[in-house]
């Protein structure tokens, strides 16, 4: 079973992921960290984010094992893989990398911004996670703190609104819910309450096919 998870910056779509893959025992990518792997060696080999050919070249060349650097994380690598990822080329090199992901045994769950529409679009279940903005901006805002970093609540909010609008304005593979996917909106709920409502989608879909 393949299980899509997208949605904006912030809703929740890696928790979501992480928790759900563990629930089914399946694999789980977190498809943001290839756009902010690609950026990162961008800027670290002091390319411009909009140099093409390099962004492709180093797309290619991507080595998974680095995909836990803790600098990926940040807001500004975040910013500059949303400058990276609208590039259509940068995307067909990263295609084949997560359809691959998705289709090996047992099972996986892949989060991002384009798994139900464009990477996936035969995935047996799409959760678009959503949540208001400054919900967002909290919670980002409280998990920098509480890795001991500074973080302004509202410039947190900003960068996540412009990062939305970026991605969903983009004629790569915008941002957008597919058509068949399921919206959740944790705005009210905790993270248990979250992955409580993606299980039950998950078995809804489940009992329909039997
Ligand atoms: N339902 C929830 N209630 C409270 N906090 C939540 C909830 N879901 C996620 N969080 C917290 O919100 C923050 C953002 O969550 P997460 O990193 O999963 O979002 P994301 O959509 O994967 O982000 P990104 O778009 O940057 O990849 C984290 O600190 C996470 O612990
Ligand atoms: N499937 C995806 C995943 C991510 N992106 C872009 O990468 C940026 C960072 O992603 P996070 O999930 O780690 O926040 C994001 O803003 C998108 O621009 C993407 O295009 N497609």
């Amino acid at each position: 079973m393949i299980i899509a998870i997208d949605g904006p910056a912030a809703s929740g779509k890696g928790t979501l992921g992480k928790r759900l893959a563990h629930h089914y025992g399946y694999r789980h990518l977190d498809t943001g960290v290839i756009y902010r792997a690609v950026a990162k060696a961008l800027l670290d080999q002091g390319f411009d984010l909009n140099n093409e050919a390099r962004a492709v070249a180093v797309a290619m060349e991507l080595d998974p094992e680095k995909f836990g650097h803790p600098e990926l994380k940040t807001q500004h690598i975040g910013d500059a893989a949303s400058v990276v990822s609208a590039i259509p080329s940068v995307r067909e090199a990263l295609v084949n990398f997560q359809r691959q992901f998705a289709a090996d045994p047992p099972g996986a769950v892949l989060d991002g911004r384009d798994i139900g529409t464009v990477i996936c679009p035969h995935a047996d279940v799409k959760i678009f996670v959503v949540a208001d903005p400054q919900v967002r901006a909290r919670r980002r805002t409280l998990e920098a703190l509480a890795r001991g970093e500074a973080a302004d609540e509202a410039a947190v909010l900003a960068d996540i609104l412009k990062r939305d609008e970026r991605d969903r304005n983009r004629a790569a593979a915008p941002l957008k819910a597919a058509a068949d996917a399921h919206i959740l909106d944790n705005s009210n709920l905790d993270i248990e309450a979250g992955v409580q409502a993606a299980i039950a989608i998950v078995e809804a879909v489940r009992a329909q096919r039997k």
